[in-house]
């Protein structure tokens, strides 16, 4: 449920909730009539849904456990979010792989996922949001060693447009990720097992 403050509350009965009647404009212009019984909540809903996921709060992404063997890569697979496309508004799901050299620490494990959504959850292309992973899992972790593949596939190319369902994938690789090696065969192997 959506918290308001009084203040922002009775800010919005005044003038209007702005999403609210973006969504009104929206169902009528589709030649809807916003008013009949099964959209009277819809502009409400719809003003809800965009702060709910413009507004997601990772919570606490710091947690550290001691390393007990040295030399380990941690990978995380399957970590599943989505996003929107920011040219048409619709949603891409990603499945995520993320990786990484533990120096001196470990990361605690659901804090990749908190990160992932992090970065999904606002107006995003594929590249940069595993590029924007990437980046805080170097943060987070203090190593260098980082590598992050993402599995997208876009509704704004499987329902509209070309109308072509395809899985788009790209990588970020840094460290000892960025050779060919058997770290990086390591990790694109367990994104893409053989069956
Ligand atoms: N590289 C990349 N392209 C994306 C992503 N999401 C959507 N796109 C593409 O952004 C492009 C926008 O192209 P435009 O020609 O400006 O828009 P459009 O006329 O709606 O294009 P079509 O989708 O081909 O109908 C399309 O090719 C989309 O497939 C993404 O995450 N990464
Ligand atoms: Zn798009």
């Amino acid at each position: 449920m959506t918290v308001i403050d009084n203040e922002q509350f009775q800010t919005r009965e005044a003038k209007g909730d702005p999403l609210e009647d973006l969504a009104r404009q929206l169902l009528a212009e589709i030649g809807e009539d916003p008013d009949r019984s099964g959209l009277k909540e819809t502009p409400a809903r719809f003003a809800r849904w965009w702060r709910e996921f413009t507004s997601y709060d990772p919570g606490e992404v710091g947690t550290h456990f001691p390393l007990y063997t040295e030399g380990q890569i941690v990978m995380v697979s399957d970590i599943n979010v989505w996003s929107l496309c920011e040219h048409h508004l619709l949603p891409f799901s990603c499945n995520l792989t993320v990786a990484y050299r533990p120096r001196g620490q470990v990361l605690g494990l659901s804090k990749f996922a908190r990160i992932s959504h992090r970065h999904a959850h606002r107006l995003q292309v594929q590249e940069r949001l595993v590029q924007n992973i990437a980046d805080e899992i170097t943060e987070a972790t203090g190593s260098e060693d980082v590598g992050v593949i993402g599995r997208g596939e876009h509704l704004c190319m499987s329902m509209r447009g070309v109308r072509t369902p395809a899985l788009m994938t790209c990588s970020v690789f840094k460290g000892i990720f960025q050779s060919y090696g058997p770290a990086r065969e390591e990790l694109v192997a367990i994104t893409f097992p053989r069956h």
